[in-house]
């Protein structure tokens, strides 16, 4: 199979039939660098959780999943964490959609009074969460650069009015499935960034993965505290040690992490467990 595209976390391939095919890699990133020491079976967790999601999604709009049967001349080690998907025409726009300010959409706020040319109400914090979840998209930046906000306007601008309508529709229809589900199990699902496409028919299908994770912010509710910032559900112990004088980590020089202790190693997988197990109701195996 050719190696078409390698993102922090993941890897695309094309088979000979055309299809791809999407690996999830046991890395986790933090701080903008993707860590040494990998995750046991967090590639395998975000994907059965991915999956999941996709078919809690059905009813919303079609996805590109072929099937998660090893294809020919794959490793075995990507058992469970590889999918066969359908080649889509990808929209060239990374849709987001926040149902809390931090981050990016924070700094927007903070100097606009807006994130993405929508207003909101005066006095958010770090952590707020929004009236309702907001349509947030970015530029898809090149291998490097930084995704760029874009206002509606240059949404429609770029992929037409009643295009840019439906990839609103049906990012913040996603983001509010997911974040209502997660609520109910103790989950803030606080944003979250889907991949759309065009399938040959012309129609739109939910691609890459899918409130995961790695796509969205995940909080825990029970320590949710608007005006600083949340701890991450299944990062910040990795976060939290890095910057611990036991890691030694210059980050000031722009040194690479040092490697993970294996306790730190174990605590997050468990919380990948954890998220996948209070998400989906099935216990992982
Ligand atoms: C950003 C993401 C990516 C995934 C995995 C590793 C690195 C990047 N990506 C997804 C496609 C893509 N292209 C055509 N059809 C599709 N069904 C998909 C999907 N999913 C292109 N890039």
């Amino acid at each position: 199979m050719k190696h078409l595209h390698s993102g922090k976390v993941r890897d695309l391939y094309e088979l000979p039939g055309g299809e791809l095919l999407m690996v999830a890699r046991d890395t986790v990133s933090a701080y903008d660098f993707v860590l040494d020491t990998l995750i046991p079976d967090k590639g395998r967790i975000l994907t059965q959780l991915s999956l999941w999601w996709f078919e809690q999604l059905a009813d919303v709009l079609p996805n590109h999943v072929i099937t998660t049967e090893l294809p020919e001349g794959a490793p075995a080690e990507w058992a469970g964490r590889a999918v066969v998907v359908r080649r889509l025409d990808m929209v060239p726009v990374e849709c987001v959609a926040r149902g809390y300010l931090t981050g990016s959409g924070l700094k927007d706020y903070a100097s606009t009074g807006a994130v993405c040319g929508v207003p909101l109400p005066e006095g958010l914090v770090d952590g707020s969460r929004l009236p309702e979840p907001i349509f947030t998209p970015t530029t898809k930046a090149a291998v490097g650069d930084h995704d760029e906000p874009m206002t509606f306007a240059e949404v429609r601008a770029t992929v037409g009015d009643d295009v840019a309508e439906r990839l609103r529709g049906l990012t913040v229809e996603v983001y509010r499935r997911g974040a209502e589900l997660a609520a109910e199990r103790g989950i803030i699902v606080a944003d979250t960034k889907i991949e759309l496409g065009w399938s040959p028919e012309g129609g739109l299908v939910l691609a890459d993965e899918v409130l995961t994770p790695d796509s969205s912010r995940f909080w825990p509710a029970d320590r949710w505290t608007p005006g600083r910032s949340q701890p991450s559900f299944d990062k910040q112990f990795v976060r939290d040690w890095l910057v611990s004088p036991e890691a030694g980590w210059d980050r000031a020089a722009g040194d690479p992490p040092p490697p993970l202790p294996p306790e730190i190693v174990d605590r997050t997988r468990a919380k990948y467990v954890e998220a996948y197990e209070r998400l989906t109701g099935r216990a992982f195996v």
